[in-house]
């Protein structure tokens, strides 16, 4: 059991004295032996996770197959309707899961498991790793975004720069021994993954493959998500409405579900498929499509029983490349919808911004009496 010191608050809910306890995290929280949610994770009712009785039955009871992209089809005679499956998926949905795509089932359980390790290591060996510093190559944390946070969230992080790798890994967790070698390999096999997704991409979209070569050099995050159980899940939500802000997000859950994506409105939970990814559309790709593609808003759901874990892997362009519309796309029927934007803009927006839904994005549109029909 690990001390903490908790006093009780009206209602009987047990207050932590300091704030300074829910910065170490969600895990240490509930090794101090909680038995209610602290009122630091209670969100407006409004914000909760509860379903209306009226939408029960259709957001438990069938719960919505993303569309599933055979990704070794692409490499063969029926590219082209794999590439008509994936630009529905992309324009009706945002998001789909990838199958057969060259990753083994091992390799898979071999990051789930590191994983796994480092939240299991005391609190003491984790917490070299907590800092405020968004820019830098590791970072151990909790909640959505705890600097702006005003009501925290239920999950715990460790985010891994991924690049350049020989220069970020000398900062990554020496704990566990193996933690290095596994996430590098991981690293390494989700990044050619996501270069063959991106290249099907802008076959459809049209647009000049040179961009391809821009990603080798491009960010790319690796972000170990684990969500303790909740004893109240209705109260609280394991990440908030979000989108992710890359061109592509690649994402491995464990067989807890928990994903939830905000389709016609409603929440939507995804199925999870062995072996598979879940990718979606990022706000990177919103802006280079000029809208073609949206990214759409997503939300972890935590439950009382299980742990549940999952590996976010985000790619964008390298870091000091400005993302703009791609000028194909750009024309009279089409006009410019968006301003360009860089990773700096983004990391001073959600420095200084509680994150809210799409409000990063919402800043980037340009506003409709500037909506030009020109690339510049
Ligand atoms: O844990 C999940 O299923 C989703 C995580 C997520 O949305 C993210 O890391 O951006
Ligand atoms: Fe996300």
């Amino acid at each position: 059991m690990v001390a903490m010191d908790v006093v009780v608050g009206a209602g009987g809910r047990e207050e932590e004295t300091a704030d300074e306890n829910y910065v170490k995290g969600v895990r240490h929280l509930c090794e101090s032996g909680i038995s209610r949610v602290p009122a630091k994770y209670i969100l407006p009712v409004p914000d909760r996770p509860q379903v209306a009785p009226h939408e029960r039955k259709d957001n438990t009871g069938s719960n919505l197959r993303l569309p599933v992209i055979d990704v070794a089809r692409l490499r063969t005679p029926d590219r082209g309707r794999v590439l008509e499956c994936l630009d529905r998926a992309c324009r009706e949905y945002g998001f789909f899961q990838v199958v057969n795509h060259g990753m083994s089932s091992e390799a898979l359980r071999r990051i789930m498991d590191v994983g796994r390790r480092f939240f299991g290591l005391p609190l003491e060996e984790r917490s070299k790793y907590m800092t405020s510093d968004i820019r830098g190559p590791v970072r151990y944390g909790t909640s959505y975004n705890q600097i702006q946070d005003s009501v925290f969230c239920w999950r715990d992080f460790l985010k891994l720069s991924c690049h350049p790798l020989e220069e970020v890994l000398p900062f990554w967790p020496s704990a566990p021994m193996d933690l290095r070698d596994e996430a590098v390999s991981y690293a390494k096999q989700i990044k050619s993954l996501f270069c063959d997704i991106m290249a099907a991409v802008l076959e459809i979209l049209g647009v000049n493959s040179g961009y391809l070569e821009e990603f080798d050099d491009g960010t790319h995050l690796v972000v170990i998500n684990y969500y303790p159980p909740c004893p109240e899940p209705d109260l609280t939500l394991g990440m908030p409405p979000h989108s992710d802000y890359g061109f592509l997000t690649l994402l491995l859950q464990d067989d807890i579900k928990g994903l939830q994506v905000q389709l016609r409105g409603k929440w939507i939970t995804v199925e999870p498929i062995p072996n598979s990814f879940v990718v979606n559309i990022g706000d990177h790709l919103e802006i280079f499509s000029n809208g073609r593609y949206k990214s759409v808003l997503h939300r972890v759901v935590v439950n009382s029983t299980k742990p549940r874990m999952s590996i976010a892997s985000l790619h964008s362009l390298p870091f000091a490349s400005v993302v703009s519309p791609s000028p194909e796309l750009v024309d009279r029927e089409n006009p410019r919808l968006y301003k360009d934007t860089d990773f700096a803009a983004f990391l001073d927006y959600i420095s200084s911004h509680e994150p809210k839904r799409k409000s990063f994005l919402e800043s980037r549109k340009l506003p409709p009496h500037e909506v030009r029909s020109k690339s510049q």
